[in-house]
């Protein structure tokens, strides 16, 4: 049976000027603005001829420049990674010492399965929590069965989560909120993402609203624009406007295993676990002055612009380079230290050092399209040690040409190529694809 959300009919209005796609001027005003608060002078977004929006050079690049250096607009942790990393959610950067790095793993690898960990903490062991991880780096063993259900818990997603809550209703909506992260855990953590994504556009909104009453209480001025909060509320949301966005379980491409016949029913199911999902956030988090947020229609449009438009987040571990430095120590003093050293590295195995592992939404690097003979890539180098998406350019770039990223592993034979693109929701037709088109 199709579930059906209250919400979607109560704001239809609201949710459609919400979903509303920007027009050519506010985008381009958008994006000039946010190229120049950022200070990525060499490019511009502006409409293609056919896909939408998409980023061209404003400047010449020569082969291997850094074209952007692009800071994520939301950002997750992969749930499987956090046993491996224990990263800032925010910015994804490692923390702690090495030795809190490597203490942690090991212990957790004694602990067995990460799920067996995911049971969420308590406001008091919330509030404790960098004390606790003190007492892993200095191996307080009495602390740590506590610190064992925390280390699995999103710090960064309940945190802000944990924002939202009014005062009032706090000890109800934690459980709700543990719920609603359990549930993401278990199912698809892009539900982490897309509450991340919901919750700083209500902090966001209520920043604007306390502006707005100061600055009228200033003034004197009694509240003449019954729709005010609306505005408010669309101009907190206005980063996620320019987004490229479907509904999630209409743009989702058709797993292998799924008949074509059954493609309704797949796209219902998915639908159906979206739904889920939201009325686990609403427990939690719901805020009355912006309910348009919590429609399904919204809902599924956010999850489905993070599928569309994600990067693979990847963040280097410094473990590894602790033991390549070890490596290239010279002797005697390699050896004295591998004595202390090696039996931690055997301890940890042939994953001794893992990245962190992710998924994020980046403003300007999600404008750019895609092509199997792309004019960019997006690249870590060395000395990105942090979350930001790094485009360079693969080969010179003349001002006036768009630069286009490969979204899959463009050396992959053609169909494979357009097997894999139907995740985006399109068929290439770039230069490469029509000369090897069969
Ligand atoms: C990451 S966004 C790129 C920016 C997008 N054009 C926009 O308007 O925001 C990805 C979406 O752009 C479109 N797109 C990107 N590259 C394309 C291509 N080579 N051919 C057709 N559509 C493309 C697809 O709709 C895809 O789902």
């Amino acid at each position: 049976m199709e579930v059906v959300c209250p919400i979607d009919a109560q704001f239809a209005e609201q949710i459609a000027v919400l979903l509303e796609p920007p027009s050519s001027l506010q985008l381009q005003e958008y994006f000039d603005e946010l190229i120049t608060s950022k200070q990525c002078n060499g490019i511009q977004v502006k409409p293609t001829n056919d896909y939408g929006k998409g980023v061209y050079a404003d400047m010449e690049f020569e082969e291997e420049d850094l074209i952007l250096k692009d800071q994520m607009l939301f950002g997750v942790q992969h749930s499987s990674n956090k046993i491996d990393c224990l990263v800032c959610s925010f910015c994804f950067r490692f923390i702690g010492s090495i030795e809190l790095q490597i203490g942690r793993k090991l212990y957790l690898q004694g602990l067995g399965s990460p799920k067996d960990c995911f049971d969420l903490a308590s406001e008091d062991q919330l509030e404790n929590f960098h004390c606790l991880l003190l007492s892993i780096a200095l191996g307080d063993v009495k602390k740590l069965t506590t610190v064992a259900n925390l280390v699995h818990m999103l710090i960064g997603t309940y945190a802000i989560l944990y924002f939202v809550l009014e005062k009032g209703q706090k000890s109800l909506s934690k459980k709700a909120l543990s719920r609603f992260i359990e549930h993401a855990n278990e199912t698809n953590d892009i539900f982490l993402l897309a509450a991340k994504a919901i919750s700083s556009t209500i902090l966001k909104y209520r920043k604007l609203k306390a502006a707005h009453n100061k600055e009228k209480e200033k003034n004197h001025i009694a509240e003449v624009l019954g729709n005010h909060n609306f505005s408010l509320l669309l101009k907190a949301w206005k980063p996620l406007s320019m987004g490229y966005k479907r509904r999630w379980w209409d743009c989702i491409a058709l797993p292998d295993d799924v008949d074509a016949c059954d493609e309704a029913a797949f796209r219902m199911q998915i639908r159906q676990l979206a739904f889920e999902s939201l009325e686990l956030l609403k427990d939690a988090i719901i805020d009355e002055e912006c309910l348009p947020l919590f429609s399904l229609e919204i809902y599924g449009h956010i999850i489905g612009m993070f599928e569309l438009n994600n990067l693979d987040l990847v963040v280097a571990s410094p473990v590894e380079d602790y033991f390549l430095y070890i490596d290239d120590l010279p002797e005697p003093e390699k050896k004295e230290v591998d004595e202390i050293t090696q039996p931690f590295l055997d301890a940890l195995g042939e994953d001794y050092s893992v990245c962190c592992q992710g998924t994020a939404f980046f403003a300007l690097q999600s404008c750019m399209n895609h092509s199997c003979c792309p004019t960019a890539k997006a690249f870590k180098r060395d000395e990105d040690r942090d979350g930001q998406a790094t485009i360079l350019a693969s080969r010179p770039i003349k001002k006036g040409e768009e630069i286009t990223i490969s979204y899959i592993d463009e050396e992959l034979p053609f169909e494979e190529r357009q097997a894999l693109l139907a995740d985006y929701g399109f068929r290439c037709k770039c230069l490469k694809c029509i000369q090897e088109q069969p």
